[in-house]
């Protein structure tokens, strides 16, 4: 039986990538920041002293970021038995960015350049947001700038709720962000109005419209829901998910990969909110998984919990609990599963501003027949979907060599 489950941990590069300037990330480093703050004693709530990684280190991780750095991150052991094959990815898409990330990695990289709103105050067009807010029948609108989702709220989710008017804010993603209360608002009219910008949108080249509800009486509790949604324009070329599902197979999306990848390619999708309902839920479908199939799941906690958040502390918690639960994983695995871990670029929580950062991410490969061992560095996250098509007997993707056979 054919199954391949991919564990996609959102932001967790493993080192700056050779890039990284022209995106001012040079010296940033995902994994190696949190294990040095870990090791430093800084991230002692929940948890105490050096990072505590025993799977993912014997699947390979360390050893990846090894070679993905030149240096040991602080703490972790780069001696141990290895079980893994394990390479660092570079990106050749143009963004650090969600959907560049998972499309490269399923075979399609951007080559194109997104449109991005590069202005922190006064971000978007006027005749842009004239036209959502004359669709939507709203008179105004707050924010207009780059922001962080959760720092935002406090600074307007009051206003927001006597005026009833939407948050719209970005950041240096190729992004247009709606944040709007659950209750006050309504959530099917915040995705409505998320639906109209999309469509509004199509001149200016912009990867997602991502709705933002939140919840709570006043600055001091309002909180984001699990209801978040992202509106992605479509991958440019056909996938591997695509042609593993024009081919009979199955591609079972948990979490928030169906938006990422507009659903193309996805022929059932399951969500989940938070680290452990996400865990839960993979492992139900690993069960139900029959052959020819694709398990795919994002953790989004990674990023949207900690990296943008700059929490080392809350990163670590969330790096020890995935840990823990890979064996319930390995023991489900059948002769010829692969696991694939990865990430879809950086988020280093030490890092200054909110931003991604560009890094090389992780590609730990595991299964029974899976040979132990370096993969070395991977020219792009490409690899990862010529791996999967080879492996399923598909015609080859455009980008990529495969590790696999
Ligand atoms: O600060 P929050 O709202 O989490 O937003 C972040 O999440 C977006 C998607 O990854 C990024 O573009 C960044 O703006
Ligand atoms: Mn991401
Ligand atoms: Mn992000």
């Amino acid at each position: 039986m054919k199954r391949v489950f991919i564990l996609m941990m959102d932001s967790f590069g493993i080192g700056a990538a050779g890039d990284a300037e022209q995106f001012g990330d040079v010296g940033a480093d995902t994994f190696g920041h949190i294990a040095k703050e870990c090791a430093d004693g800084n991230a002692e709530v929940g948890r105490s002293g050096a990072l505590q990684l025993p799977n993912l280190t014997s699947w390979g991780l360390v050893n990846a970021a090894h070679e993905s750095t030149g240096s040991v991150p602080a703490g972790m052991n780069v001696n141990a038995e290895i079980t893994g094959a394990y390479g660092h990815a570079a990106e050749l898409s143009s963004g650090k960015d969600t959907p560049s990330g998972h499309w490269e990695m399923a075979g399609v990289p951007v080559l194109f350049e997104w449109g991005y709103f590069h202005d922190k105050q006064n971000s978007f067009p006027k005749e842009l947001t004239d036209k959502i807010l004359a669709r939507a029948g709203i008179e105004g609108f707050l924010g207009n700038c780059h922001a962080s989702g959760t720092a935002i709220l406090e600074q307007l989710g009051e206003k927001h709720m006597q005026t009833g008017w939407p948050i719209f804010y970005t950041s240096a993603d190729s992004v247009f962000q709606i944040a709007c209360h659950e209750e006050t608002f309504g959530l099917e009219r915040l995705y409505e109005l998320c639906k109209i910008a999309r469509e509004e949108l199509e001149p200016y080249t912009i990867g997602r419209v991502i709705a933002r509800p939140f919840v709570g009486a006043g600055a001091a509790d309002f909180a984001r829901t699990g209801n978040r949604a992202d509106y992605a324009i479509e991958p440019p070329a056909p996938t591997v998910l695509d042609k593993l599902k024009d081919a009979g197979g199955q591609v079972v999306s948990v979490g928030k990969i169906a938006d990422i990848y507009a659903n193309c390619g996805i022929t059932k999708k399951v969500k989940g909110t938070g680290l452990e309902a996400l865990w839960d839920r993979t492992l139900e479908q690993v069960d139900e998984a029959g052959d020819n199939t694709i398990v795919f799941t994002n953790f989004v906690d990674f990023d949207s919990s900690f990296g943008h958040r700059r929490d080392v502390n809350g990163y670590a918690n969330a790096l020890e609990y995935f840990d823990k639960r890979l064996p319930e994983l390995m023991e489900k695995l059948g002769d010829d599963d692969v696991v694939i871990v990865t990430a879809d670029h950086g988020c280093d929580p030490t890092w200054t501003g909110t931003d991604h950062t560009r890094e090389y991410v992780p590609v730990l490969v595991y299964g029974k027949n899976v040979k132990p061992g370096s993969l070395g560095k991977r020219e792009s996250f490409a690899d990862i979907g010529q791996s999967i098509a080879s492996y399923f007997g598909l015609e080859a993707m455009d980008y990529g060599k495969s590790f696999l056979n």
